[in-house]
């Protein structure tokens, strides 16, 4: 479904010259569901607006549905749909006349864009909703009527960017049921960009990590999480006995990164539960009393850090220079 070989995309700021994306190559097959993770400003938004069509690459090609990216891109626009950050509905419009407008712009008659509209009505919970202003719409809805409008013309590939940024958790559970069903039910190849990592753990049958225009993983949620070297333990204990604590987890099979920390001792085991009982017989012996224990399994910020060096949260609040200076 995308074939993207050496795709970049330079812009130029106040004289000097930005590489947003730095030749990305990316493969996404029929019926996959993929997300392109990265922190804000690694370059997702700018890599999918080249997918779709509404930004020129400044080198690479690419095969989106079938067609080339450079020779044929209205092609591609008719094969693809894309829901943007924020949406696009028009806010005087009402709902069922925005998606009947947006089927007759793809070229459905009038008769055939009532009868699709109807179906993703119904199937995005929009039923009873035709007569409201879109303005009138609580934010999970309207980014249902976004969906509707991308899927109009029964594209076989849709694209979101950051499709639950600003909604609540209610909503966005809501909104991942509905991609989710997309894809499992109606066969739809889902390429979404995010930067949480929830999202893209719950959602993704596969997961690509970018940074700096780069990209620097590729896998599926469990497989990326099984780069990182084992659980992460947390031992709270007196902060008088956390040095005799944390010499007894250096002992432990396969232990490593042990950290001291004020009342604490943190360190990562292959297995995580195999390991604690152990632990706990040798504090035991040592007069060392656990007042608290945490095993976590790695998560996708587990998995940021090791091929980064950064959390990917820490990379959210501290952008790179180049970024700053641009914005
Ligand atoms: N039109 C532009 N002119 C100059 N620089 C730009 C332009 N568009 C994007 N950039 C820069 O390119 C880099 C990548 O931006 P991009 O929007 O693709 O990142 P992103 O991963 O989508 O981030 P976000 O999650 O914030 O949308 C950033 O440094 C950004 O400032």
């Amino acid at each position: 479904m995308i074939k993207a070989r050496g795709l970049a995309r330079s812009f130029s700021a106040r004289g000097r010259t930005v590489d947003a994306v730095r030749g990305v190559d990316l493969d996404v097959g029929a019926g996959e569901l993929v997300g392109f993770l990265g922190p804000n400003g690694a370059g997702k938004t700018t890599t999918l607006r080249m997918l779709t069509t509404l930004l020129r690459p400044t080198s690479g090609e690419a095969t989106v549905a079938g067609r080339d990216l450079l020779a044929d891109p209205s092609g591609v626009r008719a094969r693809i749909g894309y829901v943007a950050q924020g949406g696009g509905t028009g806010a005087d419009c009402k709902v069922a006349e925005e998606i009947e407008l947006q089927g007759r712009l793809y070229g459905l008659s009038k008769a055939e864009a009532l009868r699709r509209g109807g179906e993703l009505s119904e199937r995005l919970d929009l039923t009873g909703l035709g007569d409201r202003l879109t303005k009138t719409l609580s934010g999970g809805q309207r980014r249902r009527l976004d969906i509707a409008l991308g899927l109009i013309h029964s594209p076989g590939l849709i694209f979101f960017d950051e499709p639950t940024t600003g909604l609540d958790p209610q909503s966005r559970a809501n909104l991942w049921e509905h991609i989710h069903r997309l894809h499992a039910d109606h066969g739809v190849t889902v390429f979404l960009t995010t930067h949480y990592l929830d999202e893209a753990d719950a959602l993704c049958d596969r997961i690509l990590v970018i940074d700096n225009g780069e990209l620097v993983a590729e896998g599926s949620p469990d497989s990326l999480k099984a780069r990182v070297s084992g659980d992460a333990v947390e031992v709270g204990t007196q902060p008088d006995q956390v040095a005799a604590a944390a010499a007894i987890a250096r002992d432990l099979p396969g232990a490593h990164e042990v950290t001291e920390l004020p009342g604490r001792v943190r360190f990562r085991v292959p297995r995580g539960n195999t390991a604690t009982p152990t632990l706990l017989r040798a504090f035991d012996t040592a007069g060392i009393a656990a007042t608290s224990m945490e095993v976590r399994r790695p998560t996708l910020d587990d998995v940021f850090l090791t091929l980064t060096g950064r959390s990917l949260r820490d990379a959210e609040t501290a952008p790179n220079e180049e970024t700053a200076d641009v914005a």
